[in-house]
């Protein structure tokens, strides 16, 4: 299987870098002229994947939004990942999971196994529990060619409070960002496990530079702007995936419009780490 680094280089060359996410929150829904029910979470996710998805790298669906309707809102979830795979777009699932190593491994199953109906491209991971308890999910991104996006520097207010926390000369964060540069040596062009660092967090003096991937949230609808990602990741931003749900999906319902404002976001980050 070909490795989820590799596939996402070729998707960033042939697409480009922007990220859409897909987050049905009930104010956009309201919006769109729709109701807070599951035939519009269904009309609402399904129109931005008719957009978007053709033409953009990689969309991430935000899975709380798809969960809060249960069992039928999952069943609109699965749809966006094959729709969105079936046109081309890689998906990356904000999930953020992480337990002790057992039901890490229950996750890796759900998630990274492409024999589950849930199954994406890459998801996203929290390391809080210890880097080593999301072992089972770096085994099953090896074995499936799938890919791991752990969060270091979020995007919210709230994260330095535990990721600027230190442990001697290491931050937390600092920490995590060490793991995924051992788990990326030696991969080319860029390795399958990616950093999650919000467009938002200023300077932090850490190495963002781990041969893999950075999701970057917060760009947009959270304030960080293109003068913000050449700041804080530099040369880094080579691999960077700026990501934006909100402002993107203002622009709808419109499916022209929203395609247009995906690929306005896609043409602002073009040149970033060159
Ligand atoms: O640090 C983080 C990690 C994840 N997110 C997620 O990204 C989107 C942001 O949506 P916008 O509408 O573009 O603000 C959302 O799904 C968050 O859960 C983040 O914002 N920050």
């Amino acid at each position: 299987m070909t490795p989820f680094g590799t596939r996402l280089a070729r998707a960033i060359e042939d697409r480009g870098r922007f990220c859409v996410g897909i987050d049905p929150h009930v104010g956009l829904l309201h919006e769109w002229g729709l109701s807070d029910d599951v035939a519009s979470l269904e009309r609402f996710a399904l129109t931005v994947v008719e957009a978007v998805a053709p033409v953009v790298g990689v969309v991430k669906p935000q899975s709380a939004f798809y969960e809060r309707f249960g069992s039928r809102g999952v069943a609109v979830l699965e749809r966006v990942v094959e729709e969105s795979r079936a046109a081309g777009a890689l998906v990356l699932l904000d999930v953020k999971r992480g337990d002790i190593g057992s039901t890490s491994q229950a996750y890796a199953d759900a998630y990274l196994d492409p024999t589950s109906p849930l199954a994406c491209d890459a998801i996203t991971a929290s390391p809080f529990l210890g880097f080593g308890s999301l072992d089972p999910m770096v085994e099953a991104c090896r074995a499936h060619g799938a890919g791991l996006f752990v969060l270091a520097l979020t995007s919210n207010k709230e994260g330095p409070e535990v990721q600027h926390a230190r442990d001697g000369e290491r931050t937390v964060a600092g920490t995590v960002l060490d793991h995924l540069r051992r788990l990326n040596d030696g991969a080319d062009p860029v390795g399958s496990f990616g950093a999650v660092v919000g467009a938002t967090i200023g300077e932090t003096g850490e190495d963002l530079d781990t041969g893999g991937p950075l999701l970057v949230p917060g760009f947009g609808a959270q304030g960080g702007t293109v003068a913000d990602l050449e700041r804080i990741f530099g040369r880094a931003a080579r691999w960077a995936l700026p990501s934006s749900s909100r402002e993107v999906l203002r622009a709808g319902p419109d499916v022209a419009a929203l395609r247009e404002a995906a690929l306005r976001g896609n043409d602002a980050v073009r040149g970033l780490g060159a």
